[in-house]
């Protein structure tokens, strides 16, 4: 019988579903090295955040072919070494989106109410109706940063309490936002005009201090900011500043930098002058629980079974012939997809998806969702899979167009044509699988041949002399070693487009250095 370890508290109705295929133990509290020790025995993981799944762990683990995490996100799996692995790793990626969402509203509340310090001084026999005057959030305006699942119930709940409402999601579309009854506005707009903040975004690099002293300068005096998303998208100690100093009304946080959050943290000291804070609870309610436990305990079963899992962050969940035939052109609208939204940049409303030569006659579907799911994956991170993609594509206004010629072999095994339409306008990616390997066949037009690799820099330029030496100083001015450089120009002299494999991430300020390069028109780095 296969083993399943169970290292943070989960409802009991998910241990009884494992229960069904598995020997189930329950052992939470464990030290990380307790837990390396433990983890050779077992066949499958169920957590929630508190157990951390290092690599150390998952190297140690290997017996293990699923990791399950009761909860939305997986920032406590090194999901990078899981797949590595071969270890799938699934989520629940709606279990507790109304409890997440509710908690936010309970927090805005607290902090318009002073409830959590008016409930305290009950405590200690006080009557002080005067100290905890409140202010109705009917008729404010509130910032929604992070139109997605728990946002927009934030948001519609907040509407039915006569809130105005403002959201920031780069990539969301403004219809969708404006079902939502949000007006879609730039980040700057929405700090410069709320009253309320909340955080429903997850925490990536871009996303790490969002909220920090220059944000928060910009601000209204009495604003108030809520975050139930993720610790380290706010800076803690920049807001525990402009709280002391007044520079805001107020915040409330359920996430925190590290967790749990020290005994002598500053931000305890707050509590009550401005500042709510709970431990995490945004999920916490028992409903949540059983919704999340259900969710993933049952994957976990069916994955032991032999079946696939429904929610796997890093495979798609078809079947296992399928997967076989179709995986290398899987990665390849997988990859031109991520490629196609850095190249894009901003909001996308329309996909189209064109198959050509053999690939025409392949099933079409998976590969649709395959170039969604990388075409997400900036916006998304591991939050999109193979079975959600379309999901979030649709959420997200994003138009999907399937096209497929067989007339034209361009390539043995076909080739893949995806084309965005943004607020960038229209841009497009090709790409073909030859031999084993994937290639970028053509972009915006231009016809290349390039492996990609992780990081990679293209440039828009007139095709004149000099200019590949110019741009080549240029980088070893900044120290970036290049491992491959490539062309891609349709007339002699016109316009044309340069790929380049680096080894490093481009270092900061070197971008608006190379368009300072005459004929340069763009440059932009593409992580894969
Ligand atoms: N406190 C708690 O116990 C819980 C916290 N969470 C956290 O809540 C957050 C939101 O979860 P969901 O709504 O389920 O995720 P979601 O994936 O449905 O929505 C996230 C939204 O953020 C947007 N986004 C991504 N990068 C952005 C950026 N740089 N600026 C603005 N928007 C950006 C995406 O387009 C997406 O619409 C996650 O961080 C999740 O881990 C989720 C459940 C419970
Ligand atoms: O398991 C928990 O309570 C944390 C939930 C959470 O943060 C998530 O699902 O992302």
């Amino acid at each position: 019988m296969p083993k399943v370890l169970v290292s943070d508290t989960i409802d009991q109705v998910g241990v009884d579903i494992l229960s069904q295929v598995a020997q189930v133990d329950v052992n939470t509290g464990l030290s990380p090295e307790e837990l390396i020790a433990a983890i050779p025995a077992y066949d499958a993981l169920m957590i929630r955040s508190s157990t951390k799944v290092t690599q150390a762990v998952i190297e140690a683990g290997q017996q293990l072919k699923i990791i399950g995490r009761a909860g939305v996100g997986v920032d406590n799996v090194d999901v990078a070494a899981a797949t590595r692995q071969g270890i799938i790793v699934v989520n629940s990626p709606q279990g507790n989106t109304i409890a997440a969402a509710e908690h936010a509203l309970a927090m805005m509340l607290s902090l318009s109410r002073h409830v959590p310090a008016a409930a305290a001084s009950m405590q200690t026999g006080s009557w002080d109706r005067n100290k905890y005057v409140g202010t109705e959030v009917y008729k404010k305006t509130l910032g929604v940063v992070g139109l997605g699942k728990i946002g927009s119930h934030v948001a519609t709940a907040a509407r039915a309490m006569g809130m105005k409402l403002l959201a920031y999601d780069p990539f969301i579309s403004a219809e969708r936002a404006e079902q939502l009854g949000c007006r879609l506005v730039e980040m700057d707009i929405l700090f410069q005009e709320a009253d309320y903040i909340t955080l429903h975004i997850p925490k990536t690099p871009e996303t790490q201090n969002l909220i920090n002293a220059t944000t928060l300068a910009k601000m209204k005096p009495t604003v108030r900011i809520i975050n139930c998303a993720r610790g380290g998208i706010i800076d803690e100690v920049a807001l525990a500043e402009a709280i002391k100093a007044g520079q805001i009304g107020g915040a409330a946080l359920d996430v925190f930098s590290s967790e749990p959050l020290e005994a002598d943290s500053p931000l305890r000291a707050l509590v009550g002058k401005g500042l709510v804070l709970t431990p995490h609870l945004g999920a916490s309610t028992e409903e949540a629980q059983v919704n999340v436990a259900v969710d993933v305990a049952e994957q976990i079963r069916d994955v032991l079974l032999g079946l696939p899992a429904r929610s796997a962050v890093n495979i798609p969940g078809l079947h296992p012939d399928v997967m076989e035939q179709l995986r290398p052109y899987l990665q390849l609208a997988e990859m031109l997809g991520n490629l196609l939204s850095q190249v894009t940049g901003g909001r996308i409303d329309q996909l189209t998806v064109r198959l050509q030569g053999e690939l025409a006659t392949r099933e079409s579907q998976p590969i649709v969702v395959a170039a969604l799911k990388g075409l997400l994956s900036q916006a998304l991170r591991e939050r999109v899979n193979y079975v959600n993609a379309a999901i979030e594509a649709k959420e997200r206004g994003i138009r999907v167009i399937e096209t497929r010629d067989e007339g034209i072999q361009d390539y043995t095994g076909g080739s893949l044509h995806l084309t965005a339409h943004g607020d960038h306008g229209e841009h497009s990616v090709v790409g073909a699988v030859v031999g084993q390997e994937l290639r970028i066949t053509s972009i915006d037009g231009f016809p290349v041949n390039v492996p990609p690799t992780h990081y990679m820099l293209f440039t828009r330029h007139r095709d004149m002399p000099g200019i590949i030496g110019k741009l080549g100083s240029q980088l070893g001015s900044f120290n970036v070693n290049i491992a491959s450089m490539q062309v891609g120009r349709r007339i002699v002299r016109g316009d044309a487009v340069m790929v380049l494999s680096i080894d490093d991430p481009l270092p900061d300020g070197i971008l608006s250095e190379i368009t300072k390069i005459p004929g340069i028109e763009s440059a932009y780095m593409v992580a894969l």
